[in-house]
């Protein structure tokens, strides 16, 4: 059994900047697997994340175990809802929308997921998941029918109280394809009041973006929509 959410935490420890791919379930080809994969490994890449804020139901399960079968690699879902929970998965974010006051995003569908995941051995991480303004609607907001967060005070503060209630992980979230990504003094003053891991991710589309993240203190960026558009991306961020 992989132990995610300690080995995240040791790269913290240690300053080893970690590096997910996103799969949106929804977007992604399985035929395209193999060579997707072939070329993720060639990378500085740590993680699979698989998840998207809409996908049609057992789309998820598919593509998780196919991914399974091809890499070692830790497989961390990333759900938008439910239904896209997989048992063949190593772990699930388990995200609560704080930067949203949507009950079904805080804990509705949590309980919902109960009786899912007891029958899983999946890793399950408690995530505070904070929705941060980029400039233009996104899907996440769409679907949650929440408002993103844009003062930076409120951010560290809503990361914070996250920490208190004993989340294990904050997630800085620009929206996927967002027209910019998390400013580089939000990931700053929030590093600064926490000790749990900071993950970033939406908007992030070149080996620039992705040090300075980790220069403001980001200790795991997700990265989805550059790697669709092209497959290229991946020979900039290669070993
Ligand atoms: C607790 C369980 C199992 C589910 C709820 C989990 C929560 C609270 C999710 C927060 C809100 C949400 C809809 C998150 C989606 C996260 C995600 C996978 C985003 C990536 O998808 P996008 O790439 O933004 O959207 P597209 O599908 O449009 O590309
Ligand atoms: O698709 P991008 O913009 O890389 O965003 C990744 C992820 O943070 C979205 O949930
Ligand atoms: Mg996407």
């Amino acid at each position: 059994m992989k132990h995610i959410l300690k080995d995240i935490e040791a790269a913290k420890a240690n300053g080893t900047p970690l590096l997910a791919v996103l799969i949106d379930p929804d977007k992604f080809k399985l035929e395209h697997l193999e060579l997707f994969v072939t070329k993720a490994h060639q990378t500085i890449i740590t993680h699979f994340f698989v998840g998207g804020s809409t996908v049609e139901a057992q789309v998820t399960q598919k593509l998780v175990n196919a991914l399974k079968r091809k890499t070692s690699l830790p497989i961390v879902l990333f759900p938008g809802d439910v239904t896209q929970i997989s048992d063949q998965a190593d772990a699930i974010l388990f995200l609560s929308l704080l930067s949203g006051r949507n009950p079904d995003y805080l804990i509705s569908k949590h309980i919902q997921s109960v009786s899912l995941l007891e029958k899983t051995r999946l890793e399950v991480i408690p995530t505070g998941y904070l929705l941060i303004e980029s400039g233009a609607e996104t899907a996440v907001q769409r679907v949650t029918k929440t408002t993103p967060i844009s003062s930076e005070l409120l951010v560290a503060q809503t990361a914070k109280a996250g920490e208190y209630l004993g989340m294990k992980l904050i997630y800085l979230e620009a929206g996927s394809g967002a027209n910019y990504p998390v400013s580089t003094s939000i990931i700053s003053l929030t590093k600064s009041k926490l000790g749990i891991p900071i993950i970033v991710g939406g908007g992030i589309r070149s080996k620039k973006q992705l040090e300075k993240a980790y220069k403001a203190g980001a200790d795991l960026v997700v990265i989805g929509t550059a790697f669709e558009k092209d497959l290229d991306f991946f020979d900039e961020i290669t070993h």
